[in-house]
């Protein structure tokens, strides 16, 4: 294994896997740390934790453990995955792991860059806008673990370290990767080892990996991978093989657990033409609504992919959070995802899109899933994923897992048609 990455949340590690297999590295996404070693085969390899919205120790714990394995493994570059809208809170959870593996690898500094232009995540002047916005204006100031209120990423990040991050300015980006280097080196050598870099297009995004070819650490959103596999294809390193994929048809369903402006779109748009179920924090902790009420449903709809979604507007979150407190409805959430994603693959469900990161961490945990195989591309930064849990038949399942913010309104349609159709990576 060459590059050792290690990713926040389910959905942000297979938006990275996705970019890393698309840009010609054989990837895998592990679920956590594995107990074992990893195949020969692969040459970029993802540990996906779910240490977002955790407290920051445990965060630094975990990600120290998947540096150790991913180290034993042989890889000679890290990476760590956060979201491109940053979600983090001012305890932590970015710059306090990011600060941990610069220590535990020796290394000086590393890049902060959570620009993703394809899904409209830029960076100018340590500013982070989401399309045309600026990140506290973007719906993203109202998420229900992250409410991220400040798009200033150097404070932001000033926040959850001692000292002050740095900043490579847009001006030295667009001249290139010798200008970035140099830049990061002043910001490094005055101390600000997390050093915010501006980005607003895909070749910026290829010469910052160009110029971080000889750092031991890079942190930012799956954009920040987008030049990394042409060091290695530079050096020789890369095999050029690609896992074919099969796809599989079968039963499918659909849970979103996501309250993002965008998936209460797509849950709008599907809900149109499929069956549906809503439940909430409160029908889950007064017992009124049960797993086994939401597979009875899922059951009697199973020809038609229905939809059970706890998605809501952030009114409906503000008064679910108020009534139990956040982690509570949260939790209460978490756990029916989990739990009806592990009936309905019991019941014959060999297809499953889910939207939400921390929902997507609860359905994969639930389903014990160890490794997920990387397959064709359905929206920026979602492939489809290929896994065998126990539960399933020889022909295991597809799976899609979805940033809350990612893919087009009719993203749902989309990735159920094509868990079941053979598409070529482009
Ligand atoms: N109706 C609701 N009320 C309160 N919290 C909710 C509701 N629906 C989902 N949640 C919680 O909100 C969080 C959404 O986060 P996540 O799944 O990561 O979505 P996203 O990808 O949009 O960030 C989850 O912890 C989920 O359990
Ligand atoms: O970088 C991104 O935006 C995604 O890869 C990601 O991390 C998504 O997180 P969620 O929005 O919590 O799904």
């Amino acid at each position: 294994m060459l590059l050792g990455c290690i990713a926040d949340d389910f959905t942000g590690a297979s938006d990275l896997a996705n970019t890393l297999a698309r840009a010609g590295m054989a990837t895998t996404q592990f679920v956590g740390v594995p107990p074992d070693a990893s195949p020969d085969t692969c040459e970029a390899g993802v540990v996906a934790l779910k240490t977002r919205s955790i407290p920051a120790d445990e965060a630094v714990a975990q990600s120290l453990a998947a540096l150790r394995w991913l180290r034993a493994q042989g890889c000679r570059q890290f990476l760590f995955k956060y979201c491109s809208t940053f979600d983090s809170t001012p305890a932590g959870n970015i710059g306090p792991v990011a600060l941990a593996l610069l220590d535990a690898l020796n290394a000086p500094g590393a890049f902060v860059c959570p620009v993703f232009p394809a899904t409209g995540r830029t960076l100018y002047m340590g500013h982070l806008f989401v399309g045309d916005r600026l990140l506290s204006e973007s719906g993203m100031q109202r998420h229900p673990l992250t409410p991220m209120t400040d798009p200033d990423i150097r404070r932001w990040l000033g926040r959850q370290i001692e000292g002050e991050a740095g900043l490579v300015r847009h001006d030295a980006v667009r001249r290139g990767s010798a200008a970035i280097g140099e830049a990061w080196r002043d910001e490094v050598a005055a101390g600000r080892r997390l050093v915010v870099v501006d980005a607003i297009t895909d070749d910026d995004l290829r010469a910052i990996g160009h110029a971080a070819r000889g750092h031991a650490l890079i942190t930012g959103g799956s954009g920040i991978a987008l030049g990394l596999p042409e060091n290695f294809r530079a050096q020789g390193l890369l095999s050029g093989e690609r896992l074919a994929f099969e796809p599989l048809l079968g039963p499918a369903a659909v849970l979103s657990g996501s309250c993002s402006s965008m998936s209460l779109r797509q849950v709008d748009d599907y809900r149109q033409d499929h069956p549906s179920l809503a439940v909430s924090p409160d029908a889950l902790l007064s017992g009124t609504l049960t797993v086994e009420t939401a597979l009875a449903f899922a059951r009697k709809h199973l020809a038609d992919a229905p939809l059970i979604y706890s998605s809501a507007d952030p009114d409906s979150v503000a008064r679910a959070q108020a009534a139990h407190g956040r982690d509570r409805a949260a939790q209460a959430v978490e756990a029916f995802f989990g739990e009806l994603a592990a009936q309905l693959i019991q019941a014959g469900v060999t297809r499953l899109a889910v939207g939400g990161g921390e929902t997507s961490g609860a359905v994969v945990g639930a389903l014990s899933l160890r490794q997920l195989a990387i397959g064709p591309e359905i929206d920026p930064g979602v492939p489809v994923l290929s896994a065998c849990p126990a539960l399933a038949g020889p022909q295991g399942i597809r799976l899609a897992l979805k940033s809350g913010n990612f893919g087009t309104p009719d993203f749902y349609r989309k990735a159920l048609r094509q868990m079941s159709h053979a598409a070529p990576h482009p």
